[in-house]
């Protein structure tokens, strides 16, 4: 069996427990991995004074994990500039957050020549090359630039943005035509492969054929929806054990017998997190009966802090739940419980079980793993309600869910009305076709499909 070479900004080695980074790629990746011997190469998430290329090899749980050190101009270029200043805002619809500066192309430019000057000596003649996301879109044309000639695969975790919204990125036409040094290309829906097909024929001259084969710039590249799936077993686990068991007491004994509605997001302007509050206000002046019966507990953990639009929507964030609680609080009741910190995995089991609604109301997600962890993480005999965005990637797969438009404050608001009254019956029918999903379109299967299609099985 060939080797799998997985290269991603971010890295989190197997096995460890989900203290550290926080985000579904690396939770998905160190699943993926577990179960298949590789190597893992990315970023150590350290900054050095000057860049040396050393990498840094520690074998966890079977898995190979190799990591460099970056330079702290390049974390501000390329990962705080050109990732997340220009790519992230813009592929989640935000062209207004979009920035573009030279001097974060140029840092792009170099991380990737960086990646690939470490990478290519560890690749041997039979690996499958698997890189991921945003960050390294370039990785591949830098790889071959090198003379390597394995296969390589690229899967994109967030959106890929309708045709209009990418032609407002200056270099556009460069950043598409490195994604065709790529054998393969995944995304995570339907609605992004189809917005990609629509730029290679709409813009780029291209063509489209009936295998999913895309063709422009001169060269072919195989793309198609392979929607990430949660590592349901494992997390099934983490939900029975002693951790998760603990935090659901605990969050029991603080609910006093009120309803309570989750929330659980990387502090992100794409999660939406201004309107869920303005939507759950929408419910408390409506609905003066459920006054005191329910709170939401929103855990929001920080995330990019250096970039200035995080820092802007922590301070939005902050006022809006200090003035719906300042206007609705009682002596003994708090209408949000705004939590900025991050939680491990088991424990957050524990919270999403306590919760009768998971409230997952994104503008914009590439899938949303946290949809599919609080449907894993219910209790079979009495299940919550998730109530899910159109605009999540998960939305494509969870058509169970109570699907809501996150820009309509009422209709969210109704869903959450809706979700609380839901009857026995009809949440256990909902959660059961919800879960056989999860189960169908696990991680393994989402690995086994994407490397089965980029060996050309
Ligand atoms: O690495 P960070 O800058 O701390 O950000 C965390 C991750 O955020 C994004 O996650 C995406 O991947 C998930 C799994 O496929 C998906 O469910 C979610 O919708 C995406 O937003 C980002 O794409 C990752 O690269 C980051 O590591
Ligand atoms: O305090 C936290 C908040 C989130 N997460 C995890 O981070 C991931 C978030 O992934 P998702 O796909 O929902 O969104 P992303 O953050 O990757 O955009 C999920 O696995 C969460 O369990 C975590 O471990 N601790």
């Amino acid at each position: 069996m060939s080797r799998l070479i997985v290269v991603s900004n971010r890295v989190q080695p197997p096995g460890d427990g989900g203290e550290g980074a926080v985000g579904g790629l690396a939770m998905a990746l160190a699943a993926a991995l577990r179960e298949h011997s590789g190597v893992w190469f990315g970023w150590s998430g350290q900054t050095i004074d000057e860049y040396s290329g050393q990498i840094s090899i520690q074998k966890v749980g079977g898995v190979t994990v190799a990591t460099v050190d970056l330079e702290e101009q390049d974390r501000q270029e390329y990962y705080n500039g050109y990732a997340n200043r220009t790519l992230w805002p813009l592929f989640h619809y935000r062209v207004d957050l979009s920035a573009y500066e030279r001097s974060f192309s140029e840092g792009y430019a170099r991380v990737n020549a960086r990646f690939a000057d470490a990478l290519t000596p560890l690749i041997g003649p039979d690996d499958l090359i698997w890189i991921h996301d945003y960050h390294l879109i370039p990785l591949a044309q830098e790889l071959r630039r090198r003379g390597v000639r394995n296969r390589i695969g690229f899967f994109l975790h967030i959106p890929w943005p309708a045709r209009r919204l990418l032609l407002t990125l200056p270099d556009h036409a460069a950043l598409v035509e490195a994604l065709f040094a790529y054998d393969l290309l995944g995304f995570q829906t339907e609605d992004s492969a189809s917005a990609f097909r629509d730029y290679v024929t709409g813009e780029a001259g291209g063509s489209v054929d009936e295998d999913g084969v895309a063709h422009a710039f001169g060269r072919t590249a195989k793309f198609g929806a392979f929607p990430i799936g949660l590592d349901v077993e494992g997390f099934e686990a983490a939900a029975g054990g002693d951790v998760a068991r603990a935090e659901l007491e605990r969050m029991r004994a603080s609910q006093n017998g009120r309803a309570m509605i989750v929330g659980v997001d990387r502090l992100d302007y794409s999660k939406g997190l201004e309107d869920r509050f303005l939507a759950y206000e929408q419910v408390l002046v409506d609905h003066e009966e459920l006054r005191e019966q329910v709170f939401l507990l929103q855990i929001a953990t920080p995330s990019r802090e250096e970039v200035d639009a995080y820092q802007e929507i922590r301070a939005r964030l902050d006022a809006v739940t200090g003035r719906i609680n300042g206007a609705f609080a009682t002596v003994d009741w708090v209408p949000i419980r705004y939590v900025n910190r991050g939680y491990r995995r088991d424990e957050l089991a524990g919270v999403y079980r306590a919760a009768r609604i998971g409230l997952v109301t994104p503008l914009r997600d590439g899938m949303n793993l946290v949809a599919k962890e609080y449907v894993a993480a219910q209790d079979p005999e009495d299940p919550g309600v998730l109530v899910l965005s159109q605009f999540a990637g998960a939305s494509e797969q969870m058509g169970e869910a109570l699907i809501v438009n996150p820009f309509n404050r009422e209709e969210v608001a109704e869903a959450i009305v809706r979700g609380l009254a839901m009857d026995k019956a009809e949440r256990i029918d909902r959660w059961r076709a919800l879960m056989d999903g999860l189960r169908r379109s696990d991680v393994s299967a989402w690995r086994d499909a994407f490397v089965a299609a980029l060996a050309g099985d």
